[in-house]
């Protein structure tokens, strides 16, 4: 029986991503301002072991290395993400041309070598000068955001081909305002759909910027984790709907259809505002594409007990886990590309992230790391992104998360995603075995799966 042939589409953009605070390292170098997350990092017991992104990857000094292990792998794109603080210190009026100047040599090193570089404006690290002003609590950051992105576009639109506004503003606002566990670390039922509105005003003020002044390619990315019910009881039914309209539908519809899912209002009852008609005029703009970022499913069940969700996932026997407690299930990943078409119509889509963490012993080959768990999730998810397309699904590309080990926010360096494995005490970066095979991937456009 002959392989299936798993060659992509021609034009299949293949890349890798990262995302600032993750992996530059010297957070207040030159004229940087602080980040929540440089505050959130240096209060006592919010990181796992202690760690920050002081150092991180050291990326902000070492980025001409970093851009020849992207060469190395023929990426034809890379994902990054714009440190807001670095380049307005004060998150508005005044511009740190320092900062300006970095993320300027990054994407002329990226040009240089052939790599297009790919810029999300907002990944979390929100200038401390704007949370003290109320941060995604204020609706006035909708005005904050597009002037930060009308900076960002007139220095860098002539050399950047494609722009994201936000990165998964789900994990912003169940993390940062619901739950607590990430910057700005608030826990608030009341915050968690006001932080959530203000972030998609603020992604549709971004987008009618660019129509002002881009000539590229702009999009907004979320995560999506679908949702299966633990059982066909008709409670564990509702229960999965409700964590699917939450975490899958909160974002993407007031982006693309300009309303919210009922379920929302059932969810937070008193908590969820009456928004005004008028908003879903900046919520919903025309996007470029869609990028979805993509782990693992959730089983559901009911669970009078959680909280606000009433819904609980539900761990599955005899499936594989990652070391950040995913199922490997890469079944989901066509199920959400198939779903996403289907609610939201043809835009076209990014997969901006994909990937896994695992413990890999530390033992080294001819110079390769090999990590056996890593390079089967690849494998697999290769193939689900693969049915998607054959199903209709108009799949432009794919970032592998992540080029290195980096900084898992809270958990620290402990959960370790990288294509290329970090030593962060001697920043040496080595290949792991699934970079060698995502370098074979691209080079064969898929075909060696
Ligand atoms: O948890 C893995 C990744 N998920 N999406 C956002 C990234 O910043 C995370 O490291
Ligand atoms: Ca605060």
């Amino acid at each position: 029986m002959s392989r299936p042939s798993f060659r992509f589409p021609d034009g299949f953009h293949w890349g890798a991503a990262t995302s600032a605070y993750q992996i530059e390292g010297s957070p207040l170098a030159d004229g940087a301002g602080p980040s929540i997350w440089q505050r959130f990092a240096h209060t006592p017991g919010m990181m796992a072991n202690g760690d920050t992104g002081d150092v991180a990857c050291d990326h902000y000094r070492r980025y001409r290395e970093d851009v020849q292990l992207m060469k190395a792998l023929g990426l034809h794109g890379y994902r990054f993400s714009i440190n807001w603080a670095r380049v307005l210190p004060e998150g508005t009026g005044r511009v740190n041309p320092k900062g300006l100047d970095f993320y300027s040599r990054l994407v002329d090193e990226l040009l240089e070598h052939g790599i297009a570089p790919n810029a999300t404006l907002f990944h979390w690290d929100l200038p401390a000068a704007l949370d003290d002003r109320g941060g995604w609590l204020n609706r006035d950051i909708a005005h904050w955001f597009a002037e930060y992105a009308e900076v960002m576009f007139k220095a860098l639109d002539d050399r950047v081909p494609r722009w994201s506004t936000l990165n998964e503003p789900w994990v912003v606002t169940d993390g940062g305002y619901l739950h607590g566990a990430l910057a700005p670390g608030h826990r608030s039922k009341y915050e968690a759909p006001l932080a959530a509105h203000n972030l998609m005003r603020a992604s549709g003020a971004g987008i009618q910027a660019y129509r002002a002044h881009g000539r590229h390619e702009i999009g907004v990315v979320f995560n999506i984790e679908p949702k299966y019910p633990h059982s066909d009881r008709a409670e564990d039914v509702a229960a999965t709907r409700r964590a699917h309209a939450y975490m899958n539908q909160q974002f993407a519809d007031p982006a693309l259809l300009g309303s919210y899912p009922p379920e929302l209002k059932e969810i937070f009852g008193d908590a969820w505002p009456d928004f005004p008609a008028d908003d879903f005029k900046l919520t919903k703009q025309k996007v470029d594409f869609v990028g979805i970022n993509y782990y693992t499913r959730a089983v559901v069940k009911h669970d009078p007990n959680q909280y606000p969700l009433q819904a609980t996932p539900v761990r599955q026997p005899n499936r594989t886990y990652t070391e950040t407690g995913w199922e490997v299930f890469e079944q989901g990943l066509t199920d959400t590309l198939t779903w996403f078409k289907q609610r939201y119509g043809d835009i076209p889509l990014y997969i901006t992230e994909n990937g896994s963490a695992f413990y890999d012993p530390p033992v080294v080959e001819n110079g390769v790391l090999d990590d056996p768990l890593r390079t089967s999730y690849l494998r697999k998810h290769l193939g689900a992104l693969h049915k998607a397309i054959a199903a209709g699904v108009n799949l432009k590309g794919y970032y592998a998360w992540s080029l290195l080990d980096n900084l898992e926010w809270s958990l620290g360096f402990s959960k370790r995603f990288g294509l290329y494995h970090v030593d962060f005490a001697t920043q040496q970066r080595t290949p792991k075995a699934t970079a060698k095979l995502y370098a074979q991937v691209i080079a064969s456009n898929g075909s060696v799966l």
